[in-house]
């Protein structure tokens, strides 16, 4: 069994990944009782991707965040470094490049892309279980068209202290037991609560959406601020 720590060591993330692959997307709608697919689209919304743009989605995974961007017909890089998430995403598709979307294998803080070349860029649930959170944001930047514009979707906290202290101990308690019945990997979601406990409030990655160069950064609570949709302009 597998779990990354919080110093989140790159090969213990990319291996813990790679082995709730399988069962990621199940466990993803059964933790969050469906409210997954209302932040999925809430990201779309905000993106906006349209005909003829190019969109890179960090830390991609299966593509299940990448997909819903192809719909109006903008062109997808689903980028991650966990090959064994990419390749269910693949076969899910019927291939590395299919449907819009093409599976690149990549770390979030040496991207493989050259300056300046994607519209829009977005990253679901990925950026907590990066190691350097700041880098990757800097690099997120250079890979962006000047004007393009950065949507992140990531837990939150609840604005009421001691409500998000409550949600955190039911997290604590519920995640690993629920995932236990769907997975051998149930220490994964016990990171997962533990990531989530120790990851910036809104306000502070706002600010570190700034330090690291990006503009007009704001952001919108989902599900009461238990997830946050921040956004930001490239504008030099
Ligand atoms: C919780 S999954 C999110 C997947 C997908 N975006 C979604 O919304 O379902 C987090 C992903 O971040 C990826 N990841 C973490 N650190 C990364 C890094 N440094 N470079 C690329 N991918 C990374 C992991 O491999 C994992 O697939």
């Amino acid at each position: 069994m597998t779990r990354a720590e919080l110093d989140k060591k790159p090969t213990d993330v990319a291996a813990m990944f790679d082995g709730i692959a399988g069962r990621y997307d199940l466990l993803n709608d059964v933790l969050s009782l469906g409210q997954d697919r209302i932040w999925r689209r809430a990201v779309v919304r905000a993106v906006e991707a349209y005909s003829g743009e190019l969109v890179l989605d960090l830390a991609a995974g299966t593509g299940t965040s990448s997909e819903p961007f192809t719909a109006k017909g903008a062109r997808v890089i689903a980028c991650d470094f966990s090959l064994g998430m990419l390749q269910v995403g693949a076969e899910r598709r019927g291939g590395a490049s299919r449907r819009g979307v093409t599976v690149v294998a990549g770390d979030a803080l040496r991207l493989p892309f050259a300056d300046e070349t994607f519209d829009a860029v977005t990253i679901s649930f990925g950026l907590r279980n990066v190691n350097d959170v700041d880098q990757a944001l800097r690099e997120l930047l250079r890979v962006t068209g000047v004007g393009g514009r950065l949507v992140i979707c990531e837990f939150g906290h609840i604005p009421v202290g001691v409500l998000d202290k409550a949600y955190s101990a039911c997290l604590r308690s519920a995640l690993p037991a629920v995932a236990r019945r769907f997975t051998s990997n149930a220490d994964a979601y016990a990171y997962l609560s533990e990531s989530i406990a120790d990851w910036p409030d809104q306000r502070a990655l706002a600010g570190r959406l700034q330090e690291a160069g990006w503009s007009e950064v704001a952001w919108r609570n989902l599900s009461m601020g238990a997830v946050a949709l921040h956004r930001g302009v490239r504008r030099r």
